[in-house]
């Protein structure tokens, strides 16, 4: 697919990627070469200027259910955090009772079952980022989109969550597209890191990771996840605005 806006900005040239059900790709390129861009075009929120992108439901009779978390969380202010996580449900329509139990268990499975009724406000930025994810969640959705979700954390905040989203995926078994700045977070995250070129984006390389999942905390220094890293940095020498420094470490 390729994506040109309409003040004729190229973005995307040819991007060409078939992602397996329950995989977990991460996405690595220079600012601007079109990441962000590649995500709302896979939820359907940029139209396309050539090619086509399929997204393939689990179940036969309803189309594919997509969850998008972005950079910051984005929770209404002014609702509850059970409020902020139903919002998906209430927008289909789903009646109040099970929406709120199910909301209840997405926030329970993120951790964030006693903050069911604090405001958005009354969170860390970890804890409102993982209202974020169990908004992202409470739908249970067969692609989930995450655009550098914990760049703006603390580091071992940002390790936390980082298991913590292994754990959910490994449970529940949805397949991931995940942006970010960090060589460290994708080789730790993903089975694949799919590499772009700057603007406009093509994919110029991808490794993969054959480790087992969930992965373990201290996979992390492990010998193969250093050369794994290795492999990714060799990939990306040149892309001077790519962060690989060891305090982006996830
Ligand atoms: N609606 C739009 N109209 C015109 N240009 C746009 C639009 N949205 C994004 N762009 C441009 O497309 C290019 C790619 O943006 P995108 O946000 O997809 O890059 P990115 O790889 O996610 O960047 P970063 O890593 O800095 O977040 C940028 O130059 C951006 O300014």
């Amino acid at each position: 697919m390729s994506k040109t806006f309409a003040d004729g900005l190229h973005t995307l040239e040819a991007v060409s990627l078939e992602v397996a059900p329950g995989e977990f790709i991460a996405l690595l390129g220079p600012s601007g070469c079109g990441k962000t861009t590649f995500l709302r075009v896979a939820a359907g929120l940029e139209p396309l200027s050539d090619g086509r992108l399929t997204v393939k439901s689990a179940a036969p009779d309803r189309p594919a259910e997509i969850g998008y978390v972005f950079q910051t969380p984005t929770l209404m202010p002014w609702a509850s955090v059970l409020a902020n996580v139903r919002l998906p449900l209430t927008l289909r329509k789903k009646p109040r009772k099970s929406a709120d139990a199910e909301a209840k268990a997405a926030l329970e499975n993120v951790g964030l079952a006693d903050f069911a009724g604090a405001l958005p406000r009354q969170l860390s930025g970890g804890m409102a980022m993982r209202a974020s994810l169990a908004r992202a969640l409470v739908t249970r959705p067969d692609l989930l989109l995450l655009d550098e979700p914990f760049a703006a954390l603390d580091e071992m905040t940002r390790f936390r969550l980082g298991d913590e989203l292994m754990e959910l995926q490994a449970t529940q078994k949805f397949t991931v597209l995940f942006v970010t700045h960090s060589l460290y977070e994708a080789a730790f995250l993903a089975d694949r890191v799919v590499v772009f070129s700057p603007r406009p984006g093509r994919i110029i390389g991808e490794v993969r990771n054959g480790a087992a999942r969930p992965r373990r905390p201290d996979y992390r220094t492990s010998q193969p996840f250093q050369e794994l890293v290795e492999e990714l940095r060799r990939l990306l020498s040149g892309d001077a605005e790519l962060s690989s420094s060891p305090q982006n470490m996830s």
